[in-house]
């Protein structure tokens, strides 16, 4: 007995001898690092994680915490938790350096944690995630065919199929009743898009929204958003979750497999080999010595998860902007009346001269051609003048990735402040494309600020990266620039709050929450936060679409014009019997390209994200 209680002594003494070296490292690594400004730690050992945390669980948006200390303590920001330090720059010099050098790896330790998904391997060394340089440029090299001009050319028909084929699902949703998530239908036909693209895959999922594949490529994204929560794979009562992910993952390296398997059969059997992104991963997997199947399957999930999600993201929330900006919309109605006229399959020349939306590349206008042919508007040169710069904007304020990282390995002076060697460094398109700096009023939504007149945003705006690891599907990722035009010629538009603004999901990407939006003509909009606050209050609510700091007791009952039955409808969750009445007041929302936003944000799969001090910086 006595030799157990000295062993457990010894060992206590152990521990606690451990944890007191450890706490001297991290008095070391706080001595190393604390000559670079940053917000005061909240706690020694945890560093600034308590408020990040304190964030998270409030549902709050993280990026704007970063964009404080950005303007605060920048251009160079140490982040401190446990004995690692981040550092954050936003400075052009310290982009530019980063990201334009292949000198600075991307980061092994924040990267290789996307290796395996809850214990799955997840996108393993495929392209986005592989920190190697030899490994990743010869990956890169080898899909960069797959991505050039000519093939690109080859991609319109299914493009124009494609978007065809979403028309017609929204042309049968726009009945002014019919509530569906416009996130979801850009998520489904950007997946159908890169299924057919990149794999030859026909994944049907705009019609059929039950179909297995896309279903797990959304369950791995939820999964993704979630993995963020520390130790969530052991947290009892998220084992169902966990396990539902991790069986989408092994669905996903499945069907790969099966998919791969029939491609190489076919070009055995003589085929000809479509010249598409699995072709160019076979190629690059034939050159290996030796064959790495599960490389292949990496590269398979990644072009999946890297090339929907984002480009869903985007498409909606250009549309949401161009909801709020009447003025914007016309003018790119304009460029699209102008340079398409009555086609209804867009050419690959005509892109070119969508210059408002920025080098079209996929044809997702070919619907826009036949829709904007059958509209009256009058056809004006502003549009064509000043176009391209919509989603370049869009994407200044909303970037669905907002930053990249790097490992700094030896010691380097970034604007004159020292940072130590073995370092993660993160830049940030988000922050530094918010920030009064570098973008003039930079929480006005304005396209011309990208005109080809205006200073150029040098090393300051970056939301496809720069330099050797930008986005290879750059181009894939211009599909929604047709979207916005058929969104804006069907008077389809969306709207957040004057007080509270749109509310985001800070996951994987940045996405929109509160996307369930019908077409619904002279109609005004609700406030997702005003409808969330209804559904929880106990006394009835009388709802006040849009208006900031509407209650039952303020509500002007004369200023509802617009009792509106349909507001049940348009509320994902059911309303409690105790709401009486919704009626809509036309307020500052009341353009004639109103329409209707209703909740998903917090109560849904999205995953919440919200905060009320967004709407003011809009
Ligand atoms: C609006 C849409 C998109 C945005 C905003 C976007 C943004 C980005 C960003 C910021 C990176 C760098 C990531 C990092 O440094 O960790 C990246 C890389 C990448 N993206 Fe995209 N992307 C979009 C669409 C696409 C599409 C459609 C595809 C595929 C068809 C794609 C495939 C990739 C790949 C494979 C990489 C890794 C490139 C490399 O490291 O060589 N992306 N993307």
């Amino acid at each position: 007995m006595e030799a157990l209680w000295a062993a457990g002594g010894l060992l206590l003494a152990l521990a606690l001898l451990a944890f007191l070296l450890y706490c001297c490292y991290v008095r070391y690594i706080h001595a190393k690092y604390d000559h670079i400004p940053g917000a005061p730690r909240e706690s020694f050992l945890f560093g600034h994680l308590p408020i990040i945390w304190r964030m998270v669980r409030k549902q709050e948006f993280t990026p704007d915490l970063l964009l404080q200390w950005a303007e605060k303590y920048g251009p160079v920001i140490r982040m401190n938790a446990f004995h690692r330090v981040s550092v954050l720059i936003v400075s052009p010099e310290g982009v530019k350096e980063f990201l334009m050098s292949p000198q600075h790896p991307k980061d092994p330790i924040v990267y290789g944690t996307l290796f395996r998904l809850f214990g799955e391997r997840f996108l393993g060394n495929g392209l986005v995630t592989v920190c190697n340089h030899e490994h990743w440029h010869k990956q890169r090299r080898i899909m960069d065919p797959a991505f050039s001009r000519s093939y690109l050319i080859g991609l319109m028909d299914t493009f124009n199929e494609k978007a065809e084929e979403l028309m017609e699902k929204l042309e049968e949703k726009a009945d002014g009743k019919t509530e569906f998530s416009m996130l979801s239908m850009m998520s489904r036909v950007t997946m159908d898009i890169i299924g057919k693209v990149a794999f030859g895959l026909e994944l049907n999922s705009l019609s059929d929204d039950q179909t297995p594949l896309p279903n797990a490529v959304t369950k791995v994204m939820e999964g993704l958003n979630k993995a963020r929560v520390p130790f969530m794979r052991f947290i009892p009562g998220k084992q169902k979750f966990v396990k539902e992910v991790r069986e989408s993952v092994r669905l996903l390296r499945r069907v790969a497999k099966e998919c791969i398997d029939r491609r190489r059969e076919a070009i055995q059997n003589g085929k000809e080999a479509t010249m598409d992104i699995l072709t160019q991963i076979l190629k690059g997997a034939a050159l290996e010595e030796t064959r790495d199947d599960e490389n292949i399957l990496d590269n398979f999930i990644t072009f999946f998860v890297a090339g929907h999600e984002t480009s869903a993201n985007q498409m909606t929330f250009t549309v949401m902007a161009l909801g709020q900006h009447p003025e914007i919309l016309e003018r790119a109605q304009a460029e699209v009346d102008e340079v398409l006229g009555a086609k209804r399959d867009v050419d690959y020349e005509d892109l070119g001269k969508l210059t408002y939306l920025s080098q079209v590349v996929l044809c997702l206008f070919g619907a826009l051609a036949w829709l904007s042919s059958s509209s009256s508007r009058s056809r004006t040169k502003a549009g064509a003048e000043s176009g391209k710069e919509i989603l370049k904007e869009s994407l200044r304020l909303y970037p669905p990735v907002s930053g990249t990282l790097r490992r700094l390995e030896k010691d380097d002076v970034i604007n004159g402040i020292r940072i130590p060697g073995n370092t993660t460094v993160f830049l940030n398109t988000y922050v530094m494309g918010r920030m009064e700096k570098f973008f003039k009023d930079p929480l006005t939504f304005d396209p011309d600020r990208f005109s080809k007149d205006a200073p150029k945003p040098y090393y300051c705006y970056f939301p496809f990266s720069l330099g050797p690891r930008s986005c290879i599907g750059q181009v894939f990722a211009q599909v929604s620039r047709g979207l916005e035009q058929h969104l804006a010629s069907k008077h389809w538009a969306s709207s957040g709050c004057a007080e509270h603004g749109w509310w985001w999901a800070p996951g994987a990407t940045l996405m929109p929450c509160a996307l369930a939006l019908f077409c619904s003509e002279g109609r005004s909009p609700p406030c997702p936060w005003h409808v969330s606050q209804m559904l929880s209050q106990e006394q009835p609510w009388y709802l006040q679409g849009g208006a900031a700091g509407c209650t039952p007791s303020n509500c002007p009952g004369s200023a509802c014009l617009n009792p509106n039955p349909l507001m049940e409808i348009s509320v994902n969750i059911p309303l409690p019997a105790k709401v009486k009445h919704t009626g809509m007041c036309r307020g500052s929302w009341d353009h004639p390209m109103a329409s209707t936003d209703t909740i998903k944000a917090g109560k849904t799969s999205a995953g919440g994200g919200h905060k009320p001090e967004l709407a003011q910086r809009r």
